[in-house]
């Protein structure tokens, strides 16, 4: 395990661009410090969903004032997972098929309240209907207990803290490429794989949850996380005149620790160790894991909606092996080689979220001992 254990100022990693606002920023603590600042200030505020770069052709169509048109041209890019279903099912034949699935935003819906994105029942049910056939895991951001808890089924594998606390299948050789894996029971008393290669930081971590609940109370509206081997700093519901507090809170923190370093997600702020290890390596230890590494016979899916899922995207696209369904109502660019199309947040109004109870995810079927695949990922968007 490659722990970067030398650097002495915590990394800023996802850097934020640096826009001419900046020159307005607040001037606490030195020009450098405002300019960082003042550039995350930035990604903040577009951090929901981020807004990525875009190649020269597309960009055109999508500066189309037409929310549609910028879409559709978005989606040759990256086609409907649902409209090339044939094509994917093609693929799919004689092949073993794993699905990976993030949950924030891609189970269950953005909400202001981090405690209240449940998922549906009616996904519930879907995502157990496919785990039925195929090993499914969920890899998410969450402590892995918080995510067990938000889906409630016993039947998939689950990994926590952006893949750094894995409960996956027995795996048959480990220890020496994985000294921090070994063996446990799950709550049935099943015999499975723990892997945390980052369970050392644990302590460091507690300091760190302590430090900013503290120094974060005063600021309404923030939300400090215990993701176990994670923390997250929200300022979703935050006076944006109060954002680059927020960030200053973390810093202060952060600058202490130079093994962590912090990320950006939507409307977060996420601490972590810094080690080599993501949800696209977490991907690879579960394929692994399940029997699954030899790509021939093998197609994993993987299905998410932030950029850290883009890793796992990622390590799809290089290894020549299996699909990233990227789920956005708006055009991004990412690694994903499909797309689902979600209600995304900013052109729903908060009050229409029970409609995603009616937002079903219909997957696949086995007729008799051939795979037959019915339906794919319906996404009734209304
Ligand atoms: O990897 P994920 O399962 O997608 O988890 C990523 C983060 O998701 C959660 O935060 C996000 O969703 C919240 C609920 O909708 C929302 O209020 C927040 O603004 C989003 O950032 C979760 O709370 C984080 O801990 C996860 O890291």
């Amino acid at each position: 395990m490659d722990l970067k254990s030398n650097h002495s100022a915590p990394v800023l990693t996802d850097s934020a661009p640096l826009s001419k606002s900046r020159l307005g920023g607040i001037m606490k603590t030195g020009v450098l410090d405002d300019v960082r600042s003042s550039g995350w200030l930035d990604a903040m505020k577009s951090s929901s969903p981020p807004h990525k770069k875009f190649t020269k052709d597309l960009n055109h169509e999508l500066s189309s004032p037409d929310p549609e048109v910028a879409y559709r041209t978005w989606l040759l890019k990256y086609p409907s997972a649902l409209a090339s279903f044939e094509q994917i099912a093609n693929f799919a034949k004689g092949k073993r098929i794993a699905l990976f699935l993030d949950y924030d935003g891609t189970l269950s819906p953005i909400v202001e309240n981090p405690e209240s994105a449940f998922m549906s029942d009616d996904m519930r049910s879907a995502v157990k209907k496919v785990a039925k056939y195929f090993p499914t895991a969920i890899i998410s951001g969450r402590s892995r207990d918080k995510v067990y808890e938000f889906v409630g089924l016993t039947e998939l594998y689950y990994a926590g803290s952006h893949g750094m606390d894995i409960m996956g299948p027995v795996r048959q050789s480990v220890s020496e490429d994985h000294p921090n894996c070994m063996k446990s029971t799950d709550k049935q008393g099943n015999e499975v794989n723990l892997f945390q290669p980052a369970r050392e930081f644990l302590p460091m971590i507690d300091e760190v949850l302590s430090s900013l609940v503290k120094s974060t109370e005063n600021i309404k509206g923030a939300q400090v996380e215990n993701n176990k081997f994670c923390v997250s700093v929200h300022y979703r519901n935050v006076d944006e005149e109060n954002w680059t507090a927020v960030w200053e809170c973390v810093q202060d923190v952060i600058k202490k620790y130079p093994r962590l370093r912090m990320t950006h997600g939507r409307k977060v702020l996420e601490i972590r160790p810094m080690i080599d290890w993501d949800k696209g390596k977490a991907l690879e230890f579960l394929l692994e894991s399940l029997g699954f590494s030899n790509c021939d016979d093998v197609l994993p899916i993987y299905v998410g909606d932030d950029r850290t899922d883009e890793d796992a995207f990622k390590v799809l696209r290089e290894r020549n092996c299996g699909y990233g369904i990227l789920v956005s109502r708006s055009p991004k660019e990412s690694n994903a080689y499909y797309s689902l199309r979600n209600p995304s947040e900013w052109e729903f109004p908060r009050t229409k979220f029970e409609m995603y109870s009616s937002f079903d995810l219909v997957l696949l079927e086995f007729k008799g001992k051939k795979r037959f695949l019915k339906d794919f990922f319906i996404y009734a968007v209304k």
